[in-house]
């Protein structure tokens, strides 16, 4: 079992990469999805289905779990792998994002952001320390610097504003995290839409020598090419030998496109929010269960997954659970589209092993616009 954190490029093809993170905590294979564990569950599954489904790390949120149920009572409980009872390594997001686009009257300066809960409007204060602290109290292995992420589309002065703000905010945030062994803090590349602006908030973070880097400010509504031109340009000033992750991505196509330029982590809340809305994920592409074509068809979603839920239940069945609203339909589709997601990584893991990436991603991109039949 290994002390340390670290990462080694095992093969690359083009510029996509197929990576390893090993950690005290196990190891995370890259490409890697993270499913989203935002208040320190990942919605309807049991952590033992997560795991099953082939996930090697889930995301959690400091800004939901210190407003409850409070980053001190996680960690007198033994810290947020033992209250959820996920063993694995665990990377939360530092919380600045969610304050903005969840949270009222919040106030942003240079010591950092207050604000009021979204949920009982109580009043906060979040500096990066303070951020580091929580993420330390919850006792992630990996921490996310804390950041300004500004909404597209904005002014150039407001995105360099809030890029130059979040690199101090990295100094600072590198300063509180230390040097903890076997964990890692990344910073995060901002910049907006604008590519003078990536190249500065990439240097000068490749300047700060830290274990990892995110590309943030994406994800944020802006046309799927912005995002990938955003990639063009940061992915190349970045240290090969350390893991990108790409916050809040995305769709099967996003993921496709982003390990193509060089990116090694994803997460998003799309495979889970779909599942309790009735939307099941699967190689045919996007299966909407409510719609009423569903109502009489026995077949499953994939009878080749080895998942029970798209390979045991009818369509008419899981129409009939979305359509009344049990529990059951969102915990099926979310098991379903969880295990399309890892196998999907999976998928892209071999391929760029096999020097055979892009003809793989063809032809998954090509199977998923035949849609389902
Ligand atoms: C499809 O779900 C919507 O898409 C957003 C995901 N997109 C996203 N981009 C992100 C950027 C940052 C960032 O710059 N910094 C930090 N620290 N964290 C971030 C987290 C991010 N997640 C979700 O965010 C909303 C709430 C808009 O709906 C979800």
């Amino acid at each position: 079992m290994t002390k340390a954190f670290t990462f080694k490029v095992l093969a690359t093809d083009g510029k996509a990469r197929r990576g390893s993170i090993t950690m005290p905590r196990g190891e995370i294979r890259t490409p890697a999805f993270m499913p989203v564990g935002t208040g320190g569950t990942v919605k309807t599954m049991y952590m033992d289905q997560v795991r099953g489904v082939g996930s090697d790390i889930i995301l959690g949120n400091t800004y939901h779990l210190m407003l409850r149920p409070g980053a001190e009572r996680v960690a007198r409980l033994g810290g947020l792998h033992e209250f959820a009872r996920w063993p694995h390594p665990i990377l939360t997001d530092s919380g600045g994002f969610q304050v903005m686009s969840l949270s009222k009257l919040r106030k942003l300066t240079e010591k950092g952001v207050t604000f009021r809960s979204h949920i009982d409007g109580a009043a906060y204060e979040m500096s990066p320390e303070r951020s580091i602290e929580i993420q330390g109290l919850l006792g992630a292995d990996i921490q996310m610097q804390l950041d300004e992420c500004t909404a597209l589309p904005a002014m150039e002065k407001e995105i360099e504003r809030a890029m130059e703000l979040s690199l101090r905010w990295a100094e600072r945030c590198r300063t509180a995290f230390g040097d903890q062994q076997g964990k890692a803090m990344f910073g995060i590349v901002q910049g907006g839409d604008i590519a003078a602006l990536r190249l500065r908030s990439a240097q000068a973070l490749k300047a700060m020598d830290l274990k990892g880097y995110a590309i943030g400010g994406l994800a944020v509504g802006e046309p799927q090419p912005v995002m990938l031109e955003m990639l063009d340009i940061t992915c190349p000033e970045l240290p090969a030998d350390r893991p990108r992750y790409l916050m809040g991505v995305g769709t099967p196509d996003d993921i496709l496109k982003s390990v193509a330029r060089g990116i090694d982590m994803f997460d998003c809340v799309m495979p889970t929010r779909a599942g309790r809305h009735g939307l099941a994920y699967t190689r045919r592409g996007k299966v909407n269960l409510r719609n009423a074509r569903h109502a009489d068809d026995p077949r499953p979603l994939d009878e080749e997954s080895d998942c029970p839920a798209a390979r045991d239940y009818s369509r008419a069945y899981l129409h009939h659970l979305v359509r009344s609203q049990e529990a059951l339909g969102a915990m099926l589709l979310t098991w379903n589209n969880l295990s399309y997601y890892q196998k999907l990584m999976q998928d892209i893991r071999a391929a760029i092993e096999a020097g055979a990436f892009e003809a793989r991603a063809a032809e998954i991109s090509e199977r998923w616009a035949r849609g389902d039949i």
